[in-house]
């Protein structure tokens, strides 16, 4: 627990039982202080009035002895408190009296702990003793100054900071300073040169590593007023005996957290009874406090620079990466720099060296986080380049050598550009890694490049062989498999040689190249064979189709008029020869040079040498066409099996038959129709002869009726010319008649003659 007052907190450093206090820093709020102070440490006698002097020098708080109760410890280990009434500010430390009083004369080995740790961290070491015990040879000071003593002697020869020693003698007597300083100092003489030294300091005076100061004090009890006077100015002179002209020689210039390490450091050290090394302690402090920075540093470095880079890594142009890398480890070692000013110059370099290492590998996974970037990149601009490359006419081979090489030298350079000097990073895993998936990309671009190249000689192959080779098929004909042959040869050696050329330039070797282009005349052949056996698929329709051709047509477009004087039988049966023909031709695919029997084999078994069909009453056990293949080499390939010709032409028998028989009955029909054709021409005939008589009787009719109409016509001519000449007789009677009217009129005889002339001579006119 702290003492507070004001602002000056005390706090146990060390307690009792040697446990040492590691929150001390923290409750007297050491990190709020900056790094120039002083320590100043006092040690003397149990309840010499230690406590109560610094508190009333630095206004701490330390704990005091209240008289009423006696004489007794207060103080048990080392109290801390910070003086801020100083400048610089005092760390201040309180011992446990140590003239062996209460822990006893033989057990001094915590004194000495605590005087050599108060001797090592102070600046300034006040020895507090009675005024009376100066040149009491058995006295508690001359314990008190053996101890100092001893403990010194670790120190010399390895610290070389100079420290002060201050005694300060209390309930002064009426002897004057000068004459006390001269007792003290001659004491502390004798006291040191009897003090066993190693044999590197025999001989050499105190004052080479000490200023001793001496002052005297009145007492507190008794002369309260006086002591506090001299008190105040004992303050200056305490500070005046560290400082050089107006400056402090034994400023610390080390942080709080530095001098909590220190302390606890140098305080186990001391306990273990380790060798205090100062030197060794300060670079060990000075290592740790370094190794906390640079901790430090690259926490905030990787916390809050570097998340931000890294998030933008895909956005950064190299250099610029490179750029902004720089700037950030710069900043950050300049930081570290001044925080570690005061440090030991080896340790800086050394934790410095650390820090950037740390910050070279941190930086190393945005580096390589950088080169996967920019290895996607640089993939995507091989395959452009690639694509350009072959688009421009160059082979594949050469395209992928001179893209990769490109590209990987354009990848070099932007590794070069990221990394940051001395930095070393390895961009060999990247790279390796880039260069397999443009090799990944190249071999499967190579194969897609290969398959497309193959595709266009399959395809000249296929447009090549199709229509000749379904032409001969379809002829079926002794000529149909040499025909295919030599088409076969001549493609297949043309799309070879082609596709040879090409792969020259895809950089493969001889043994794909070779499989590839037996793949192609597998191909072509496996196309012929394909075709083969889709045209064999159909031989009986074909068969039938060349049958009713042959049997039907007496020649191309001439059709067969078949008569009853036709051999229906023997025409049928030229057709079916020519149609098994046809079928030994799609029997078995022939691209050898072998002649085979098939022909024969087929027509000895199928038709008798008469040409009469022998299949049904032929035995089967020595039927030779009782077995599933015609393949005699390796060149030919059975399309139909010799037992499925069998069946095919027993159906395809059965099937012309009737067409066969359908001719005869037509024949048949015809007969019939052509003997009532006769018939009907025979009436046809005599209905006409019939008709030419009736026909010459009407024209006969005809004439006679011409010729009475003639008559009847001229006798009416007659008659109208008689009928004129009597109308003109009429006509003159009439006018006769009217004469004579006219004279009967004029009398009796007129009317007698109109009675018996005129009137009958009209109704004869009228007749
Ligand atoms: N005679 C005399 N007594 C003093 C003087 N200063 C303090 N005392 C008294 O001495 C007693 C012990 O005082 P502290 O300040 O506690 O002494 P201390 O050395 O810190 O004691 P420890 O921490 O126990 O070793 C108290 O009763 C004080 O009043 C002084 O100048 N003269």
């Amino acid at each position: 627990m702290a003492r507070r007052k004001d602002k000056c907190y005390a706090t146990q450093l060390i307690e009792g039982n040697g446990r040492f206090n590691d929150k001390f820093s923290e409750n007297i709020k050491l990190g709020e202080s900056g790094s120039s102070y002083v320590v100043i440490s006092i040690m003397g006698p149990q309840s010499s009035g230690k406590s109560t002097l610094l508190n009333h020098l630095f206004g701490t708080s330390f704990k005091e002895m209240r008289a009423e109760k006696g004489r007794s410890q207060t103080t048990k280990g080392i109290w801390l408190a910070k003086c801020a009434n100083t400048e610089p500010y005092a760390l201040v430390a309180d011992l446990e009296g140590n003239d062996g009083r209460e822990r006893g004369e033989s057990d001094t080995a915590f004194e000495k702990q605590t005087a050599l740790f108060a001797l090592a961290i102070s600046d300034v070491m006040i020895v507090n003793m009675w005024c009376h015990d100066i040149g009491r040879i058995h006295g508690a000071n001359t314990h008190l100054l053996t101890i100092v003593f001893q403990v010194m002697m670790q120190l010399f020869s390895r610290d070389m900071h100079k420290k002060t020693i201050f005694f300060i003698l209390r309930d002064k007597t009426k002897t004057p300073l000068n004459i006390l300083k001269e007792q003290v100092n001659d004491h502390v003489k004798e006291i040191w040169n009897s003090t066993q030294k190693p044999r590197s300091l025999e001989g050499i005076p105190l004052n080479k590593y000490f200023n001793v100061e001496v002052d005297a004090l009145s007492s507190y009890e008794r002369e309260e007023q006086e002591f506090k006077n001299e008190v105040s100015s004992l303050k200056n002179k305490i500070l005046q005996s560290i400082s050089f002209d107006g400056h402090y020689r034994y400023q610390h210039w080390i942080d709080a957290a530095t001098f909590s390490i220190s302390v606890k450091q140098m305080w186990n050290t001391i306990k273990e009874n380790k060798e205090l090394d100062i030197p060794a302690h300060k670079i060990m402090v000075g290592t740790l406090r370094c190794e906390q920075i640079v901790n430090g540093k690259f926490e905030s470095l990787k916390n809050q620079d570097w998340v931000e880079l890294h998030k933008n890594i895909k956005s950064l142009d190299p250099s610029l990466f490179r750029e902004k890398l720089i700037t950030i480890l710069n900043r950050c070692l300049s930081q570290y720099d001044n925080e570690t000013i005061y440090f030991d110059e080896s340790v800086r370099a050394e934790k410095r060296e650390s820090l950037k290492e740390k910050a070279r590998q941190l930086f190393e996974r945005s580096y390589q986080g950088l080169l996967d970037h920019q290895r996607c990149i640089t993939l995507s601009t091989f395959k452009k380049e690639l694509d350009s490359a072959l688009n421009g006419g160059k082979t594949f081979a050469l395209s992928a050598s001179d893209c990769s090489e490109h590209v990987m030298a354009k990848f070099d350079e932007i590794c070069t550009d990221a990394t940051i000097p001395q930095a070393n990073w390895d961009s060999s895993g990247v790279r390796l890694q880039l260069k397999q998936d443009i090799g990944e990309y190249v071999t499967a671009l190579r194969q897609i490049k290969l398959d497309e190249c193959t595709k266009i000689y399959k395809k000249q192959l296929k447009e090549a062989l199709t229509v000749p080779v379904k032409d001969s098929l379809h002829e079926a004909d002794m000529n149909t498999w040499p025909t295919i042959k030599w088409y076969l040869q001549r493609e297949t050696m043309s799309a070879v040689n082609g596709l040879s050329r090409e792969l020259n330039g895809f950089d493969i070797d001889d043994k794909r190249k070779d499989e590839m282009l037996e793949r192609l005349k597998d191909y072509a052949r496996d196309m012929v064979e394909k075709m083969a056996k889709e045209e064999a698929n159909g031989v009986l329709k074909h068969m039938h189709d060349r049958f009713l051709m042959l049997f039907t047509y007496e020649s191309k477009n001439v059709p067969r008029i078949l008569t009853e004087n036709d051999d229906v039988k023997a025409i049928a049966e030229g057709s079916r020869k020519q149609c098994l023909k046809l079928l030994a031709v799609m029997a078995a695919m022939r691209l050898g040079d072998t002649v085979d029997n098939i022909e024969a084999t087929l027509y000895l078994t199928l038709m008798n040498a008469n040409g009469k069909d022998d299949s049904s009453t032929r035995t089967t056990s020595s039927d030779p066409l009782d077995k599933s293949t015609w393949e005699e080499d390796p060149t030919m390939k059975t399309l139909i099996a010799p037992s499925q010709c069998k069946t095919l032409w027993n159906k395809f028998q059965t099937d012309t038959e009737h067409i066969v028989n359908h001719a005869n009955s037509v024949i048949q029909a015809k007969l019939m129709a052509k003997k009532a054709q006769e018939e009907a021409d025979a009436a046809n005939k005599k209905a006409n002869q019939m008709a030419e008589q009736a026909r010459r009787e009407v024209i006969a009719l005809k004439k006679e009726a011409e010729e009475a109409i003639k008559k009847a016509f001229e006798d009416a001519k007659i008659a109208k010319a008689d009928a004129e000449q009597a109308k003109k007789a009429a006509t003159v009677a009439e006018r006769a008649y009217n004469e004579a009217v006219e004279k009967a009129k004029r009398g009796f005889w007129g009317r007698v003659l109109d009675y018996l002339i005129f009137k009958p001579f009209e109704w004869i006119v009228s007749q």
